[in-house]
């Protein structure tokens, strides 16, 4: 499956570069970055900290996409729509990382999947929709005699909050529980709050150093407390997450997917 990488240049751009040239069944065709980004005509492998790989990094995205299979996108909301307008006019598989993502942003997501082959979600990783699945039963056996809380920490440089993994973990007790997420969730607490909201889930946001990506479900009843925690040592876990969800996609209707219809945990 030939592949192009977005943001070639970012965390998740170099990891990404590494883990397809490492890759089995899929090759690296173009790297994009943005215009005027200082990684322009450098060779991708040697930006990623590899051998070379001959595939120098350019700003024409369109261009790229029109000879690829496929492309793993770690960038930012406006650029991940574009990108997405872009997987749909050359209708290849487009596999969305990028979080902070709102409303309007996703119904731009849901016309391009019309021709698309979409998988989009908050985390990649084997680990994180597995506890997704797990805290979905979690909340639906312990019911709202136990208070949700989801609790994450991430490097200095993220930018958007809650987390996309947070907000998936939230989708997914929401979901448990047979309630609107939207309706339910308290992202901020300051001052003199008053006492919990029976059947609120509480988001917290911790930021700081270097930490790739921490979080954890907790389920805090009387006397007793149960706790889902996924820790990321290592950014590969979702670039591998990325491959696998777009070799999965290779050949597939044009739709939107989630990672839980990539690993099979629907
Ligand atoms: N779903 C998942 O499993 C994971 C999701 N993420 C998400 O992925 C996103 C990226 O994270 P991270 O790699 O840490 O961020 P970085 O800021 O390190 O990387 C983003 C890269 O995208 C580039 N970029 C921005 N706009 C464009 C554009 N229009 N065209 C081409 N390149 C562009 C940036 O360039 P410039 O610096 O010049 O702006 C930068 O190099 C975030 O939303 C993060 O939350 C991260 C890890 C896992
Ligand atoms: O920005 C990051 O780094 C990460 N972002 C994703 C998120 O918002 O949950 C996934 C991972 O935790 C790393």
């Amino acid at each position: 499956m030939r592949l192009v990488v977005v943001g070639a240049a970012g965390r998740m751009g170099r990891t990404l570069i590494r883990t397809v040239a490492e890759a089995n069944g899929a090759r690296l065709v173009a790297a994009v970055e943005r215009p005027g980004a200082a990684a322009i005509g450098s060779d991708a492998g040697l930006l990623a900290g590899i051998d070379e790989l001959g595939v120098p990094v350019t700003d024409d995205a369109l261009t790229a996409f029109a000879s690829a299979d496929g492309v793993l996108d770690f960038t930012t909301p406006a650029a991940s729509v574009t990108f997405s307008e872009f997987a749909a006019q050359a209708r290849i598989v487009h596999v969305i990382g990028t979080t902070g993502c709102g409303p309007a942003d996703e119904a731009r997501f849901d016309a391009a999947a019309r021709h698309a082959v979409m998988v989009k979600s908050g985390n990649m990783s084997l680990g994180v929709n597995l506890i997704a699945g797990l805290a979905r039963r979690a909340a639906a056996a312990l019911g709202e005699e136990f208070d949700i809380e989801i609790v994450e920490m991430h490097h200095r440089h993220k930018v958007d909050a809650p987390s996309g993994t947070a907000l998936l973990l939230g989708e997914a007790v929401a979901e448990g529980r047979g309630v609107d997420l939207g309706a339910a969730s308290v992202r901020v607490r300051d001052g003199h709050t008053g006492p919990r909201a029976v059947g609120s889930i509480g988001f917290a946001t911790l930021r700081g150093g270097s930490v790739i990506g921490e979080h954890s479900v907790i389920f805090a009843g009387e006397g007793e407390r149960v706790e889902l925690v996924h820790r990321a040592e290592d950014r590969s876990i979702f670039a591998r997450g990325a491959v696998k969800a777009a070799l999965w996609g290779f050949g597939r209707n044009p739709g939107r997917y989630s990672m839980a219809d990539v690993l099979g945990l629907t």
